[in-house]
């Protein structure tokens, strides 16, 4: 049976984009997991599924799988580019939709300028939300917790935005352990659902320079909750302004908090790369 798909990307973080409000789509974890391989397969660092929303007042569900073919709560990159998507495939005529995830609801609005800027919630900080396991003496919302990783303490910030993100401040983010670190702090015992890894470089206070280990895909491009954590976590250790510049590997984002119980706004670029059919064998099908 054939699946249609649509390849696409926000700042090199890449997508495969499927409608599953014309499809009936139904995919294991070993497919997705196929799929995603980049040799094997169509190559993605995250899997995004639309469907309809079984509530009035929401316009779609947004489902997220990693490439390792696991089902996670938020995506900022991806968010944009399921904008860009229902609107180019005419799933919904409206600028601004609401959007329903794993973990809340986002609002993403199409620009004028091509770019599409999403209302990405509100940010959690308290040991549970992550989820992390806080010594005793560190519960609360602190804004920097000691890690022990190999006997070498290091100072992170933990985020939820919708999904977990521990974020550690570098002097020079190209020189940062992002390979060796990375998958030691994603996988350490106090992140009992894992988590993905910001190291970020302060430019100024309005500019960033970052870098993400993405739990289960690796370092990516791009970042897009990973941007909103690093610029959370830098605005409350008093580091950067309400308006940030997030400058990545695969381009630029603009993130704005402005604190407390605020949502975090996230802007930036969307790209279709092409469309494609695949035909898929057994109990995963399109119909
Ligand atoms: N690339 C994403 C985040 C995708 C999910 C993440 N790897 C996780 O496991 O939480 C983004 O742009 O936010």
């Amino acid at each position: 049976m054939k699946l249609q798909f649509t390849k696409m990307q926000g700042l090199g973080n890449d997508f495969m984009v499927i409608d599953g409000v014309n499809q009936q789509v139904k995919l294991s974890t070993d497919t997705i997991r196929q799929l995603g391989d980049r040799h094997f397969g169509i190559g993605f660092d995250q899997l995004l599924l639309v469907e309809n929303s079984p509530r009035a007042d929401i316009d779609f569900s947004y489902r997220i799988f990693n490439n390792d073919g696991g089902e996670v709560e938020q995506c900022g990159n991806g968010a944009r580019c399921f904008a860009r998507f229902v609107h180019d495939k005419k799933l919904s005529l409206k600028k601004e939709i609401a959007v329903e995830t794993a973990r809340g609801v986002i609002y993403p609005r199409l620009e004028d300028n091509g770019h599409v800027s999403v209302n990405m919630g509100v940010p959690q900080f308290t040991p549970k939300e992550i989820p992390f396991l806080a010594d005793a003496i560190e519960e609360g919302d602190r804004v920097i917790h000691s890690l022990d990783v190999d006997g070498v303490s290091f100072e992170i910030s933990v985020v939820s935005m919708g999904n977990p993100h521990a974020v550690q401040v570098v002097a020079d983010v190209e020189a940062a352990p992002v390979a060796s670190i990375g998958p030691k702090i994603e996988n350490h015992p106090q992140f009992p659902s894992k988590v993905n890894v910001g190291f970020m470089q302060i430019i100024s206070r309005d500019e960033i320079k970052l870098r993400v280990f993405e739990r289960a895909a690796g370092e990516t491009l791009a970042c897009g909750t990973g941007a909103c954590a690093a610029v959370v976590a830098g605005i409350r250790r008093g580091l950067l302004n309400p308006r940030v510049r997030v400058i990545t590997h695969g381009g630029e984002l603009t993130i704005a908090w402005e604190g407390n119980s605020q949502a975090v706004w996230m802007t930036g670029p969307a790209v279709t790369v092409f469309d494609g059919t695949i035909n898929l064998q057994g109990e995963e099908y399109a119909a």
